[in-house]
């Protein structure tokens, strides 16, 4: 077999050597001509037959060899690190390692051609004094469930992050979206939804035992004894709490152990080749943000809206008289308390705690002097007073 990464060298090498020149390019296309059918749009153009050559000799690297065993359904080896991590989900060269690159320090490699990225591509997206792993994965293409391309590889390590970047190309048809949608549910993963409201316990003996909390709309003790008949549990209470419940979300409650609830944040990138009209539709779509990495449109609120998405909370220590240091933030939970703070600090802090001071948004007045049960806010700055401090 001729080998396909010496192939691919070679039609890189060309590439290159006929980007250089515009013209050149221009002149070849007209000796195969090419230039008459030639296609408007960006990235269409006439180096999109050598393009189209070169993604399909990637595919085949992705694509798991004779004995691989499938491309195997563990996730790539990278290390968790940081405060969270953010997996960037998409179809290929719809912009991930230009996103990647141009908020993180590593540098991913970006090119016009399909699967440029094979393997996963970790960087740290520094916010505030917080570190988020931004994780950049390789393109994946419908039938990626089942195994197509590295599609399982990359689905897996999305399914260990805090939240998915579901990134779209704002030229390509809006059936992108659900396609996606459709690769990640395939495999467990439940987008933007919390568990269903539903109790399932099973016993070692006593039959079923299903109750209602209000009326079902769209179950019924039947369907319920059937389904849990099919998953052969035979033994068991259930209570249904949700009045809106489906079949569906009812098989999750029994799979719960294959199924992984995870935010999902659609951002639609290359929208400065798409007209204002569809651009405002776009972005009025719900879990949305649009940007341009090309024209640098867009990107840092791209980046707030994750934050936000990720329900953290920065909180910055400060020792007494001394300006606390922004560059390094605590993180905690939404939600979270001066007691969640001090837990992060140290075990044993709350023994000699005495009170805190606290500037910021959660702060009434500045500082404010508050106990261990205060509700913290993002970015606010927190002074903890010992007993045997005081
Ligand atoms: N017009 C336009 N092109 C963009 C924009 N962002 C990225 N591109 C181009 O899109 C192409 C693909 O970018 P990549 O970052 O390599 O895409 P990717 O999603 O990482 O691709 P794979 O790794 O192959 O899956 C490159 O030619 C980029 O220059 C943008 O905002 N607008
Ligand atoms: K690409
Ligand atoms: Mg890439």
């Amino acid at each position: 077999m001729v080998n396909i990464t010496e192939k691919i060298k070679e039609i890189e090498e060309e590439m290159r050597r006929t980007q250089k020149n515009k013209a050149t390019e221009y002149h070849l296309g007209l000796l195969k001509g090419y230039v008459r059918h030639r296609d408007p749009r960006p990235g269409f153009g006439l180096a999109n037959c050598a393009s189209r050559k070169l993604a399909r000799l990637r595919a085949q690297l992705l694509e798991p060899g004779p004995g691989a065993g499938g491309g195997g359904g563990a996730g790539f080896d990278v290390t968790k690190s940081g405060d969270a991590r953010i997996s960037l989900v998409g179809f290929p060269s719809v912009g991930k390692s230009t996103f990647l690159s141009k908020v993180t320090k590593t540098k991913s490699v970006v090119a016009a051609y399909s699967f440029t990225t094979l393997t996963a591509i970790p960087g740290v997206l520094e916010y505030g004094g917080a570190e988020i792993q931004l994780l950049d994965l390789p393109g994946i293409i419908e039938g990626a469930s089942e195994g197509k391309g590295r599609g399982r590889q990359v689905i897996s390590a999305a399914k260990t992050s805090d939240l998915i970047l579901m990134v779209l190309d704002a030229t390509k048809r809006a059936e992108q979206r659900a396609l996606l949608e459709a690769e990640l549910e395939a495999v467990g993963i439940r987008l933007n939804c919390e568990p269903p409201n539903i109790y399932l316990k099973p016993k070692k003996a006593g039959g079923m035992k299903i109750t209602f909390q209000s009326p079902p709309k769209n179950l019924d003790e039947k369907m319920i004894y059937n389904i849990l008949r099919d998953y052969k549990i035979l033994n068991c209470e259930v209570l249904v709490r949700d009045e809106n419940a489906t079949v569906d979300e009812f098989i999750d409650v029994i799979m719960k152990d294959h199924r992984k609830y995870i935010k999902c944040l659609y951002v639609y990138n290359k929208i400065d080749s798409v007209s204002l009209d569809f651009l405002d539709k776009l972005a009025r779509e719900p879990q949305t943000v649009v940007m341009s990495c090309e024209l640098d449109l867009g990107i840092q609120d791209v980046v707030d809206r994750c934050w936000k998405e990720l329900n953290l909370i920065r909180v910055y220590t400060k020792r007494k008289s001394v300006v606390p240091d922004f560059s390094e933030a605590l993180i905690v939970r939404s939600n979270s308390t001066i007691e969640d703070v001090c837990d992060r600090i140290h075990r044993s802090i709350k023994d000699t705690f005495k009170y805190a001071l606290v500037w910021g948004a959660s702060a009434r007045h500045i500082p404010q002097r508050v106990g261990l049960s205060h509700p913290v806010a993002d970015e606010d700055v927190v002074s903890i007073v010992s007993a045997w401090r005081a």
